[in-house]
């Protein structure tokens, strides 16, 4: 059950593709969600600050829908023209969309709560609040005991690839092209949310946040800003980055070739971000469908606690996507899930939030090891590397109960001399899993350089991590007037990213201590012995 809750899986995203050369980019991590229960304050830090987003008036989602309006899409898009470079996060605006709401608002949640029961959710014994953690959630309407199955959302009530579109037309096009799972279901959110109320979706739709939280939707500068200490930068910059090239794929080779099924005002940039960043936040793959992934209304209501383990998934008997509860609940109080176990940095740039002090177990930081180029093996080293799939620089995770084998594999590669050149392919091949086992390196003549080499990692990430910390507020330019939403905005960003960036430091501040002292203890242990052979030696003499 646990292992089901890593909710990492591998998107193969490939359009089959004439030109072999021009390859598709997308993620090859996604993160998706998967669910479970709650703790008693689980406040994370996203909760002190809600940011202040345009508004635009809300669609009524209970407009009746006519079958006769179906593929007339509503331009609705409010994006202005893009200034964005080539990895499209440069611009100091993120483009928003008017689709969906703004998640303080309640009335689009009762009309959703509505809609879902008239089309087969089952009564419930949990409504969809305002809370203090995650802005809007489930509480429990009467006591729910542990171990007891809730939700039971019918298949019916489920977005997945093979979801009937409103438009079959644009569908069809997608299909024909083989679109894989994730850009198609991008994309089939922007089609139905472009229909409307002739959309079937358009009450889950109008209850989406119009502006999802995810590292996503932060800007270049926010990025360099504010994570300029993290490795979750880079990662966001990767996310952004294969975002942007899947957009500018499928409008090359498709939108830009139908104008008439693809507008540019309902297919763009900004639109894409915002499908992509429902995704990202929403998206369930369900172990029992194989893996499915799924946009489950209703259960994707459920906020993450990292202290609860229980997960969605479909339930043969019941025919319906559930959780089984780990814990009970009084009424009043909100129910939480899991979305897998992650660290905070993964949270954050998945989900837009941090969890509180002390209360993620999964929580680690990435560190970026690499090769010194003057090393007189970089060649035969960077080559054994690559040969198992790693670069150099290349991040590896660091927890709060140590790191794991495939790090100190990499370390030894790093320190290994020339003569060892033999043991290169092994060290790589450790240090990316892929070897036989996971095997637990031992090449004692190496292992005080390598535990220095990963202290000294540890060090200057330290110091970058401490330089911002310290700098706060000092470094950030304050000399630009802004408004009173860019201010809310700021706030927000510079919370999170000291809020991270403490978190990652804590653990960094851990592994020196270990590492010095077994460094220590392993040079008074050379020292004792190197004493003994000295007294040896005058004894002799
Ligand atoms: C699956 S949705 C959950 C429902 C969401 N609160 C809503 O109103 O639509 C995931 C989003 O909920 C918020 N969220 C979930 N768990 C949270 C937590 N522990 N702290 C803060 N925000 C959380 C984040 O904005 C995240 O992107």
């Amino acid at each position: 059950m646990a292992e089901a809750s890593v909710t990492f899986f591998s998107s193969s995203f490939s359009i089959p593709n004439p030109n072999p050369k021009k390859t598709l980019n997308f993620p090859s991590i996604l993160p998706v969600l998967s669910i479970s229960t709650s703790l008693k304050h689980p406040q994370a830090s996203r909760s002190f600050f809600t940011p202040s987003l345009p508004s635009f008036p809300a669609s009524n989602p209970n407009t009746r829908r006519s079958r006769e309006n179906q593929c007339k899409f509503r331009v609705v898009s409010v994006s202005s023209p893009s200034r964005s470079g080539s990895c499209g996060i440069e611009r100091e605006e993120v483009g928003a969309v008017r689709w969906g709401c703004d998640i303080d608002s309640s009335e689009n949640a009762s009309y959703l709560k509505r809609w879902l029961s008239e089309n087969g959710l089952p009564p419930q014994k949990m409504a969809i609040e305002r809370v203090e953690v995650g802005e809007r959630g489930l509480v429990a309407l009467k006591n729910i005991r542990k171990g007891e199955k809730l939700l039971f959302v019918p298949p019916s009530l489920v977005i997945d690839a093979n979801s009937e579109w409103s438009c079959p037309e644009v569908g069809n096009v997608l299909k024909r092209n083989s679109v894989p799972d994730w850009p198609l279901l991008a994309t089939y959110l922007i089609s139905e949310a472009s229909l409307m109320e002739s959309s079937r979706w358009n009450e889950y739709i109008s209850a989406l946040p119009r502006q999802p939280y995810s590292l996503l939707h932060w800007t270049r500068s926010e990025l360099d800003m504010y994570l300029v200490a993290s490795e979750i930068r880079e990662r966001a910059i990767e996310r952004i980055t294969d975002v942007t090239g899947t957009y500018n794929d499928l409008n090359l080779r498709i939108f830009s070739k139908q104008r008439d099924l693809f507008p540019e005002e309902v297919y763009n940039m900004d639109t894409f971000r915002w499908s992509f960043g429902i995704l990202f936040s929403r998206l369930v793959k369900l172990p029992s469908m194989d893996g499915r992934v799924t946009l489950v209304p209703w259960a994707d209501m459920l906020n993450h606690s990292s202290e609860v383990e229980t997960f969605l998934d479909y339930d043969k008997s019941s025919q319906g996507i559930v959780f089984t509860t780990d814990r009970s609940y009084q009424p009043g109080e909100q129910v939480f899930i899991s979305y897998g176990k992650k660290s905070n940095g993964e949270l954050l740039l998945s989900y837009g939030f941090v969890s509180r002090e002390g209360t993620n177990p999964n929580d680690s930081v990435d560190v970026a090891m690499s090769i010194n180029k003057s090393d007189p093996c970089y060649v035969e080293k960077v080559e054994a590397l690559m040969k198992h799939g790693l670069s150099t620089p290349q991040r590896f995770p660091l927890q709060i109960t140590g790191w794991p084998l495939e790090l100190m594999a990499y370390a030894y590669l790093v320190v290994s001399p020339p003569n060892m050149s033999q043991q290169y392919e092994e060290m790589a091949a450790v240090a990316s899993s892929k070897g036989t086992s996971k095997k637990n390196l031992k090449y004692p003549e190496l292992e005080e350089q390598a535990l220095q080499f990963i202290l000294d990692c540890c060090e200057s990430s330290i110091s970058k991590y401490t330089k911002f910390l310290d700098g706060i507020g000092s470094n950030i330019d304050n000399s630009i007037e802004i408004s009173r939403k860019q201010a809310n905005r700021k706030l927000l960003l510079q919370q999170l990213a000291v809020d991270l960036c403490s978190r990652e430091r804590r653990i960094l501040f851990r592994a020196q201590y270990i590492l010095r002292r077994r460094l220590r203890d392993m040079r008074t242990g050379e020292l004792r012995a190197l004493t003994i052979l000295n007294g040896f030696r005058k004894l002799f003499k």
